[in-house]
């Protein structure tokens, strides 16, 4: 079941391209990436979908009461900073009628290494990856059709990317859809479904994962894929740069 399909959406900034021409859609339990290169309209494309700005022509459908979710790259947007942590899992809970789900609050605690204590710490006492965990956690709890994280492993160790990717994948196959965008590609792999590829704002490649990562068909993706990391550590008979 589709939840959302974007339609020959673009955006300009003052005249200045940010992305154009889009079309994808999300299914219910899909996970797809996005990448790119830095300044390729990831984020741009992930605000529009959701509505924090406006297209500037094209068209993004949505089924009836969408309920989406969006974890931003910088967790500090993310809280209010006169309350604690534990009321900021909260309210939206109450908001969305979801307050039972805070018992589950402790077990996402526990998996993602994070102390109980947090819950009574302000924004400015967590560090980046603590804010960025509690997050993801608050917008797993509202049980959303959709979620949008946007470069949400980045501030995360390697164990806690795993654990996180974990979740993200269980979650997935119990109907949540995940946009996840990424500098990261190795975390793409035996994680997403599909993978766009953007380039300057257009989409070069879009494909299921294991096409993307094994037989990338543009030179783009090839030197994206051997930017991270990817072929030289795990394809080597892939490196062509
Ligand atoms: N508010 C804004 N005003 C003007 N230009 C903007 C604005 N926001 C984004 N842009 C431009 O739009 C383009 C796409 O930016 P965007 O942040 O979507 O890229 P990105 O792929 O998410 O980059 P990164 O990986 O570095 O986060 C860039 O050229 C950027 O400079």
């Amino acid at each position: 079941m589709k939840l959302i399909q974007c339609d020959n959406c673009s955006k300009f900034f003052d005249g200045i391209c940010a992305f154009e021409a889009i079309d994808f859609s999300i299914n219910r339990g899909e996970i797809i990436s996005l990448i790119g290169e830095s300044g390729s309209g990831k984020s741009t494309i992930a605000e529009c979908i959701s509505g924090i700005k406006n297209l500037t022509t094209g068209k993004v459908t949505k089924i009836a009461n969408l309920k989406m979710q969006y974890i931003f790259q910088n967790p500090g947007r993310s809280f209010n900073p006169k309350w604690q942590m534990g009321k900021s899992l909260l309210e939206p809970l109450k908001l969305s009628k979801k307050l039972e789900n805070s018992t589950q609050i402790d077990v996402y605690l526990d998996k993602l290494k994070l102390d109980k204590q947090l819950l009574t710490q302000y924004p400015h006492e967590c560090s980046g990856g603590q804010k960025q965990r509690l997050a993801i956690i608050r917008a797993i709890l509202c049980e959303p059709d959709l979620i949008i994280a946007d470069e949400v492993t980045s501030g995360l160790d390697s164990e806690n990317e795993q654990e996180l990717l974990k979740i993200f994948k269980e979650i997935s196959l119990s109907g949540v859809a995940i946009l996840f965008i990424t500098h990261n590609i190795k975390t793409i792999e035996n994680f997403s479904d599909q993978v766009i590829v953007l380039k300057q704002g257009k989409i070069v490649e879009k494909a299921i994962t294991k096409t993307i990562l094994d037989a990338p068909k543009q030179d783009y993706t090839q030197k994206l894929l051997a930017a991270s990391h990817y072929f030289t550590s795990r394809r080597k008979e892939f490196v062509r740069i």
